[in-house]
């Protein structure tokens, strides 16, 4: 039976961008593809998966942090009223041919970095939202920026929004960010995409600055909707 690092399921409210509010169960993927300056997930294994069976508790079970399908079918089953799945990581789509074979007791809300096309082909039928990444050429110091962001908008067409499936895109916004930078991207995606979500950094040293961020939305919505919303869930100390 295959298995896969799982580091987190717990029950808590979406934390982040236009679903924010909406109850979820949340199974957090280990290991990730990129090495994000900002990125707030420990990206090592660990030595148990934590699994919080009373949300809001703090109180953990201890579980074995490689899990099968049915291991995660049945912890996210105890939880009720969900509005969806949050699959996290890391990045989950590394693990896209476990995620299509998955059933789940909610829609799947898919959190992704959008770098992994041939992935994304895979869960594409098996997914109902994606929170979908940008990653900006200043988390690819040395490596093809022309090429990662080929591979973001093979994503973004692939995932892109439908019938069955709404898509969104975030940006992570920091003091390094170019606003000339996400103009373009986003002017490359908006067919594809339900809005955009400038998520300022959270706990980082290159905080933003909100007069920039507010001018970047203001152009951005001669485009497309555009939403400013920080990461709440840390404001309230929510898992
Ligand atoms: C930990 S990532 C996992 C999913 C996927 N690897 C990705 O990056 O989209 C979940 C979300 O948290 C965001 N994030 C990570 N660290 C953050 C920080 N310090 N401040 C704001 N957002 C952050 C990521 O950009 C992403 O939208
Ligand atoms: N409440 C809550 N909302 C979230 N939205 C995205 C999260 C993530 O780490 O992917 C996250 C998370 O870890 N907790
Ligand atoms: S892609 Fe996501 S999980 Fe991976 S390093 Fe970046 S923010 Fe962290
Ligand atoms: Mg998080």
């Amino acid at each position: 039976m295959e298995t896969k690092p799982v580091s987190e399921i717990f029950c808590a409210v979406q934390g982040e961008g236009p679903y924010v509010g909406v109850r979820q169960a949340f199974v957090r993927f280990v290991g990730c593809n990129l090495d994000c300056s900002y990125c707030d997930t420990p990206l090592d294994e660990p030595d148990h998966c934590l699994f919080e069976k009373v949300p809001g508790s703090g109180e953990f079970e201890k579980l074995s942090p490689m899990l099968c399908a049915s291991d995660i079918e049945e912890r996210t089953r105890a939880f009720v009223n969900l509005h969806s799945v949050s699959l996290t990581g890391g990045e989950p789509l590394l693990h896209a041919e476990f995620i299509r074979g998955l059933d789940l007791p909610a829609p799947v809300y898919l959190e992704t970095n959008m770098t992994l096309p041939e992935k994304a082909a895979i869960v594409k039928d098996s997914v109902d939202y994606v929170a979908g990444d940008v990653k900006l050429p200043e988390e690819f110091e040395g490596s093809n920026f022309v090429e990662h962001l080929e591979r973001t908008y093979k994503c973004f067409r692939t995932l892109q929004s439908n019938q069955h499936r709404d898509c969104f895109c975030k940006i992570v916004v920091t003091s390094s960010t170019k606003p000339a930078e996400v103009m373009d991207v986003v002017e490359q995606i908006s067919d594809y995409i339900s809005c955009v979500v400038l998520q300022p950094v959270t706990q980082h040293t290159g905080a933003t600055d909100i007069r920039t961020i507010l001018s970047l939305q203001e152009n951005l919505l001669e485009i497309k909707n555009t939403l400013i919303i920080p990461q709440t869930h840390k404001m309230w100390g929510c898992l």
